[in-house]
């Protein structure tokens, strides 16, 4: 089975505000712009290399995110409804090259495709599947094979999801567990190993996550 995955990116001076901290504030000379681009980028690039992966759609009116993503093979949507995640994240589904819909969060620099092919193919054997973030509170995937995604994305958004029926996916994934909220977060994810865009940040930090 191959999938469509819909990645959602809000504007990326107003995205992953828990991260500013790393960059040294608003004034930062457009840094934290560049790391939220840079964990969107190499999130992309992962689900662009997986052979289960057919189409990866990126639901963002940020112009710059766009870009980069259409660079790496991704398609992007318009930003719509303009109702927060959850709408953006069913707007791009229905856009979805197959029946086989998952989201993917944005934030994920140190995913690897094998792990992204295993989830999926997990995915595969019910009508709706998530995995769980590291600390187990969260969402980084939710899948939906031949039923509409029903995303209920946000705080206790795991919980959520196991409430509306789908089915919490176990396996050693530890790179598409680990979503970057915070800056601890990108240290843990920086030991697992991150992508290249987000490698070649880590240095350019004023207050180095790792
Ligand atoms: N396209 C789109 N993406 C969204 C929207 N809201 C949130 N996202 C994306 O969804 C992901 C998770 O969003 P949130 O949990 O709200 O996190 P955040 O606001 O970016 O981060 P904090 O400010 O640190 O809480 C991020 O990648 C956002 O860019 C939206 O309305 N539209
Ligand atoms: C929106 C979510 O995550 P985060 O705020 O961690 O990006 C979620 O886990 O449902």
């Amino acid at each position: 089975m191959r999938w469509s995955l819909v990645v959602p990116a809000k504007r990326l001076g107003a995205a992953k505000t828990r991260l500013r901290p790393l960059t040294g504030g608003p004034a930062d000379g457009g840094l934290h712009a560049e790391l939220v681009l840079a964990l969107l980028a190499d999130t992309v690039a992962a689900a662009r290399a997986c052979p289960a992966v057919a189409d990866v759609v990126v639901v963002t009116d940020d112009e710059r995110a766009a870009a980069t993503v259409r660079a790496l093979g991704a398609r992007t949507v318009p930003d719509e409804p303009d109702r927060g995640l959850n709408p953006a994240l069913a707007h791009g589904a229905r856009t979805a090259a197959t029946g086989a819909v998952a989201a993917l969060s944005s934030d994920l620099p140190a995913l690897r495709p094998a792990e992204l092919a295993a989830a999926l193919a997990a995915a595969a054997a019910v009508p709706q599947g998530f995995v769980a973030d590291a600390a187990g509170t969260g969402t980084t995937l939710l899948a939906a094979a031949g039923v509409p995604l029903d995303p209920r994305f946000g705080s206790g958004s795991a919980a959520a999801h196991a409430a509306a029926g789908a089915v919490p996916l176990i396996g050693d994934w530890p790179g598409l567990r680990r979503d970057v909220d915070t800056p601890a977060d990108l240290t843990a994810a920086a030991v697992l190993g991150v992508g290249t865009a987000t490698a070649a940040l880590l240095p350019r930090l004023p207050r180095p996550a790792a």
